[in-house]
């Protein structure tokens, strides 16, 4: 059986990382190590290291084209047919790609989180389940100011120009159009337990049928 890739997408800050962690700390200790990964587009944007620091910051990094999505297609494929891969590191303080990768092996299955993943039609067809996180705009904005001063080195200053320059516009022309083709939409955010429970069911019926 080839593995269940889940992507699970919606704005910055709507809480894809929270339900995919969570997901996958719950079900590592039932199943184990072999049974299920993440994967983050956002170790995907593309590498900077050409450019100087005041260029790459102001790269649009709400647009596709910000992300590699060839090299994770490519990756999501070669664990398709059971090939390890590399997976880059991404610094949100140097805007690029740190010289470390993560090996990571094929597990049964892997989920997949980040804001433009239905945006490339190769990279869509990969998933066998879409999942988009509803949570309103408002909300995420607040959650993105908390998280960004806290984690990822950032002045309020820096956040709220960037979020109308492109954050905001990018969500309305590419994010909130990729709900058309989830199979779940999840409102409340990261922490909506029925949503984990239900994707936790589903999953656990997959691994069972990959261990018979
Ligand atoms: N339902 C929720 N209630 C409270 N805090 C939440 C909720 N969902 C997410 N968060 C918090 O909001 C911030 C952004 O969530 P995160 O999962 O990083 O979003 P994303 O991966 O979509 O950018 C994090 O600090 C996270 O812990
Ligand atoms: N150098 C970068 C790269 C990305 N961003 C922002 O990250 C957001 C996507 O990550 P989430 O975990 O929030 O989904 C995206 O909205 C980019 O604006 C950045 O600020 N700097």
């Amino acid at each position: 059986m080839k593995p269940t890739i889940i992507a699970i997408t919606g704005a910055s800050a709507s809480g894809k990382t929270l339900f995919a962690q969570t997901i996958y700390d719950e079900l590592l200790g039932e199943f184990g190590e072999n049974s299920i990964s993440i994967i983050k587009e956002d170790a995907y944007y593309r590498a900077q290291d050409h450019l100087p620091m005041a260029e790459r910051e102001q790269t649009n990094y709400d647009h596709p084209d910000a992300f590699e999505h060839e090299l994770l297609s490519e990756h999501l494929t070669q664990l398709l047919n059971n090939q390890s891969i590399e997976t880059p590191i991404y610094c949100y303080q140097t805007h690029t790609r740190t010289d470390q990768t993560t090996p990571l092996n094929p597990t049964s299955i892997i989920l997949v989180e980040g804001i433009l993943l239905f945006s490339n039609h190769t990279l869509r067809d990969c998933f066998d389940i879409k999942v988009y996180m509803d949570t309103p705009l408002d909300i995420c904005l607040i959650r993105r100011i908390q998280r960004d001063t806290v984690e990822r080195g950032r002045s309020i200053e820096s956040i709220t120009n960037q979020y109308i320059k492109t954050v905001r516009p990018m969500y309305y022309q590419h994010i909130e159009p990729e709900k058309s083709w989830a199979d779940l939409v999840i409102t409340k955010g990261g922490k909506n337990r029925m949503a984990i429970e239900v994707l936790k069911a589903k999953i656990r019926q997959l691994i069972n049928q990959y261990q018979k």
